[in-house]
């Protein structure tokens, strides 16, 4: 079972567009302030989870999915492509990095 980001990336435009009755994701998509609080949170906590002496896979595996999901609403929310993020990456590939 796999999911790529582009195709959750989809869904999250659809809900944008359709902001379906109960959904989770559209409530974020309309809220900057929300969405933007989720990520702090989700971060911290994969933050916590990667610092434990005994790394549990499946927590950091779950809190990193948190994270995930809520970056990639803010970046629908805002308008910015995950393509963006891409090719920002894909500029630093190679590039001199200070010490
Ligand atoms: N990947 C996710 C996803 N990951 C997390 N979440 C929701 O994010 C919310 C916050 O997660 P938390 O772990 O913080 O849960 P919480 O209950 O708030 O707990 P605490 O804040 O108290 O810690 C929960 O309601 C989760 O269900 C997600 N909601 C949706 N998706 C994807 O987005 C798609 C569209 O979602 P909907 O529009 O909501 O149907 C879904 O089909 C999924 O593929």
């Amino acid at each position: 079972m796999s999911l790529s980001l582009a195709e959750l990336e989809e869904v999250l435009r659809e809900r944008r567009r359709e902001a379906p009755p109960g959904s989770y994701s559209a409530t974020l998509l309309s809220d900057p302030e929300r969405v933007s609080r989720k990520l702090l949170e989700e971060s911290f906590e994969l933050g916590v989870e990667l610092m434990r002496p005994e790394v549990d896979r499946e927590r950091v595996a779950s809190e990193a999915a948190d994270v995930l999901f809520h970056t990639l609403a803010g970046l629908v929310g805002a308008g910015v492509p995950l393509d963006a993020v891409l090719e920002e990456l894909a500029e630093r590939r190679g590039r001199p990095r200070p010490e």
